[in-house]
């Protein structure tokens, strides 16, 4: 019988062998002591190394395995020989050329030692590593997505608060005509209800509201086509005013971006400028304006002298000047003091100024000077006007210090053109007429003897 199983394990070796030479994966077979005893040649395809040389060498799990792997190696195996059990995992065996090659290992319990079935996976431990390579790379990408979408969203949350926080009104209108963006001052411009929503609404709907409070709804919309339909990139400024007397400006472009650089929208500001326009307003009349009596000044009469005289020189009509000066005023300065003078001037500015009608200017040209301008007027119109001018100011009275007084007036009347063709000249004849009026006892009016040059 013992010859007998002696015969059978030699048989078994024998065709285990045979069967070895040819498959593919290596065969190894291992004593108690797990010792090599047996290695097929296709180790050498996988490690380059020779069956003799892995028998030789002794120590299989030291020649041919993977340093992190020998002592993992070493317990299952002695495992297999304890147990009888079975065992397959994976682990590194480490070529000639110290490549590291993955095999899948099966070890199992035969009579006198133990078997291994090894199996080159190199190939698809590659694919597994490009695999997790990729995932990992996946992951990489979309953590970074998550980061920049974070900051993108932080940046609008900036972006929005500092926008409605500005005065400017913003409007973004897309390719589709509908509304991409707009901010709390662009609602308040237009009069919309503070908390609504414009987004996604299309154009329509906010020619409505415009239609609802603007002055000129037609004119603006007509600027509204113009913009969009012309090929500026950029708009001018734009002024329009609102029912409610509000001025406003807008400005608009077109937003770069999108496919082929095609823009993604047009932007449009708009800026209440009612206040500015009225400070600047206020400004010119202070600059036009005596200070003292609230007429216009010097520089305001000539301004309107030069545009008169073109007016009529279009028209082939008359303007006629007034100059007129105080008689007897410096008295009232010298007696009741400067403060009686003031309040003189200031009275007769008012009285003067409800004899004036609609068409007429009247001037405070300097210290007790003052001028009329009088479009169309004849010669008997402006000797009438003279007469009423100095019965108004010979009926003014003024109490100071428990005396009343008064002035009178003399007047200079020049016409364009029968006097003189140019602002100057006019303003020279009506100061000759004037002294001829001082000369001659005041309290009167003179007409020019001038012919017009
Ligand atoms: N209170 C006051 N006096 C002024 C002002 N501007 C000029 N005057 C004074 O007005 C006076 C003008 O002088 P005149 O024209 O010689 O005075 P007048 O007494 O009317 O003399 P006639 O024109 O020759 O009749 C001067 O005393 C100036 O100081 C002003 O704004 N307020």
């Amino acid at each position: 019988m013992i010859w007998g199983r002696k015969l059978d394990r030699d048989d078994e070796l024998a065709s285990l062998r045979e069967l070895a030479e040819g498959v593919h994966g290596v065969e190894a077979l291992f004593d108690e002591a797990l010792r090599l005893t047996w290695i097929s040649p296709s180790i050498g395809r996988l490690t380059a190394q020779a069956p003799a040389d892995c028998i030789a060498a002794g120590d299989f799990f030291a020649f041919l395995l993977h340093e992190s792997d020998r002592d993992f190696c070493r317990r299952m195996a002695r495992q297999v020989l304890d147990t009888g059990l079975p065992q397959d995992f994976e682990l590194r065996l480490v070529a000639r050329d110290g490549r590291v090659v993955w095999v899948a290992m099966h070890w199992r319990r035969r009579a006198g030692g133990l078997r291994l079935s090894a199996e080159d996976i190199q190939a698809r431990k590659e694919a597994e590593y490009a695999l997790l390579e990729t995932v990992a790379e996946l992951r990489r990408a979309q953590a970074l997505r998550e980061h920049y979408l974070l900051r993108s969203n932080d940046e609008r949350q900036r972006l929005s608060a500092l926008l409605n926080l500005i005065r400017l009104g913003i409007l973004f209108i897309d390719h589709d005509r509908r509304v991409l963006y707009h901010n709390r001052a662009m609602l308040e411009i237009w009069a919309y209800p503070p908390a609504t929503e414009l987004v996604g609404s299309r154009e329509a709907v906010l020619k409505r509201q415009a239609a609802h409070v603007l002055a000129d709804p037609e004119a603006y919309f007509g600027h509204i086509d113009a913009v969009v339909g012309g090929r500026e990139s950029a708009s001018e400024e734009h002024e329009f005013v609102f029912a409610d007397g509000r001025v406003v400006t807008d400005r608009s472009a077109v937003v770069q971006g999108g496919e082929q650089g095609r823009g993604i929208g047009r932007v449009w500001i708009y800026e209440d400028v009612s206040e500015a326009r009225r400070t600047s307003r206020q400004l010119v009349e202070l600059a036009v304006r005596d200070e003292l009596t609230g007429l216009y000044n010097r520089r305001r009469f000539h301004e309107e002298l030069e545009r008169l005289l073109a007016d009529a020189e279009r028209r082939h009509s008359a303007v006629g000047l007034l100059a007129f000066d105080l008689d007897g005023f410096k008295p009232i300065n010298d007696s009741f003091g400067h403060q009686a003078g003031d309040e003189v001037l200031v009275g007769l500015a008012r009285a003067l100024g409800r004899i004036v009608r609609r068409n007429e200017l009247l001037f405070r040209i300097g210290g007790d000077e003052f001028a009329l301008l009088v479009p169309d007027a004849s010669i008997d119109e402006l000797l009438e006007l003279s007469h009423r001018l100095l019965e108004t100011v010979a009926a003014s009275r003024f109490c100071f210090e428990g005396d009343e007084v008064g002035v009178t007036a003399s007047v200079g009347i020049a016409r364009f053109p029968a006097n003189a063709r140019r602002g100057d000249a006019l303003v020279a004849a009506a100061d000759e007429a004037l002294y001829r009026s001082k000369s001659e006892g005041r309290n009167r009016a003179t007409v020019s003897g001038r012919m017009g040059a």
